[in-house]
């Protein structure tokens, strides 16, 4: 099937690249960007010579439309809610990589983002693409959300706490860190090398945008969820994010007890591992699509502990959109993402 990327140039866009080049039935057939047109890719990121051969062009969705099937968008919040309607019409599926249509609540976008919302019409279209919990709707499906980065890691790690209603709603405190390029390709004033090398900073304390989608799918899986306390720390690594989260058990377990329930949580999810023993760091699923996670149960406080990690760029986002795009074709998940991790 014929592909086109929107936003090739950023840094969720040349993954996509990257992981489209290996797949067997994904070909890229157009790129596209803003604001740099007419040349090849390959001239901004020569990782890419003679692998992605292919010139960046103009947005037009006419001749997307009679190039492609699907697109995968790449682009900021406020820009794919643009582009997407008119793809829409034109029978593309869409995968966007943005959080416009993440939340059903336009209320809570504008809340969160500070801009405004998609279309209720096209927001009733969308489905939450977090693969491993949401197959059976994504299968077919014209129009995917793929989540936030750290929501991804969050909420594979919280499932089987709200799911099985392991944990006191109202204790869930989660704790996350990410490398700089979740960030984007665009420097700043925290991602500056001298302000993030050899440094770590707190950033956007109880007003991060993804809450709002982490609580909604909570919600979804527990109807007693509380709102949660969510911190994000940007820390001097290229790439990867590990989040620590914490909550009040409702009955004594062992390591071994909580280890099962998510071995039986995750037993049909390949891209999801168990840690049989110690806890995982971002390096051990650098460059592939798995999320590892690792749990613990605290005898003297009553709190189990969860860490997850995953590369922001792969589950966070390219892989992620690569796996759902083989969910809606009916492909198996895997293709095209069996990467061994990049170590050390
Ligand atoms: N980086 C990450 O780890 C993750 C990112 N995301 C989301 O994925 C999306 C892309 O992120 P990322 O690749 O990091 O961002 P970058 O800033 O690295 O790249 C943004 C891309 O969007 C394009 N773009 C910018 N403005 C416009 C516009 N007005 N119209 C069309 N295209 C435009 C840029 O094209 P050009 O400059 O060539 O004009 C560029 O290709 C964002 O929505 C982000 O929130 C989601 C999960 C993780
Ligand atoms: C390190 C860093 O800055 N990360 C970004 C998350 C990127 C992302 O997933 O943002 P969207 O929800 O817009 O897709 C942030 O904290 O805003």
């Amino acid at each position: 099937m014929k592909t086109s990327v929107i936003g090739a140039t950023g840094y969720g866009g040349v993954e996509l690249l990257r992981l489209l080049a290996h797949h067997p039935e994904l070909e890229v057939a157009s790129i596209h960007s803003f604001s740099q047109t007419g040349e090849p890719i390959s001239n901004q990121y020569p990782h890419l010579n003679s692998i992605v051969t292919n010139t960046l062009e103009e947005i037009d969705a006419d001749h997307i439309a009679n190039t492609s099937e699907l697109v995968f968008l790449a682009t900021p919040p406020g820009v794919s809610k643009e582009l997407t309607p008119g793809l829409l019409r034109k029978g593309l599926k869409v995968i966007d990589l943005s959080g416009d249509f993440r939340m059903k609540n336009p209320d809570e976008y504008e809340q969160w983002y500070k801009r405004p919302a998609a279309g209720r019409e096209d927001l009733a279209k969308a489905v939450y693409g977090l693969s491993e919990w949401k197959r059976d709707s994504i299968y077919g499906a014209d129009l995917i959300a793929n989540p936030g980065c750290y929501a991804t890691a969050t909420l594979l790690a919280a499932a089987p706490l709200m799911k099985e209603q392991l944990i006191e709603e109202n204790s869930l405190i989660i704790d996350a860190k990410s490398g700089v390029s979740g960030a984007g390709k665009s420097p700043n004033a925290m991602t500056h090398f001298p302000e993030i090398h050899d440094n770590l900073r707190i950033y956007k304390v109880n007003e991060h945008q993804h809450v709002p989608e982490i609580e909604q799918m909570l919600t979804e899986w527990n109807e007693n969820t509380k709102p949660i306390t969510f911190s994000t720390h940007l820390i001097p690594i290229t790439r990867g994010i590990m989040v620590t989260m914490y909550g009040q058990a409702k009955r004594e377990m062992t390591r071994e007890q909580l280890k099962q329930i998510y071995e039986e949580s995750y037993a049909d999810a390949s891209f999801v591992r168990i840690r049989q023993s110690g806890y995982p760091s971002p390096k051990e699923v650098c460059g592939s699509n798995y999320c590892d996670i690792a749990v613990t149960y605290d005898e003297r406080t009553g709190r189990i502990t969860v860490v997850s990690v995953i590369d922001n760029l792969m589950k966070g986002a390219a892989g992620q959109a690569v796996q759902n795009a083989n969910i809606v074709l009916g492909l198996n998940e895997r293709t095209g993402l069996d990467i061994v991790p990049l170590y050390p």
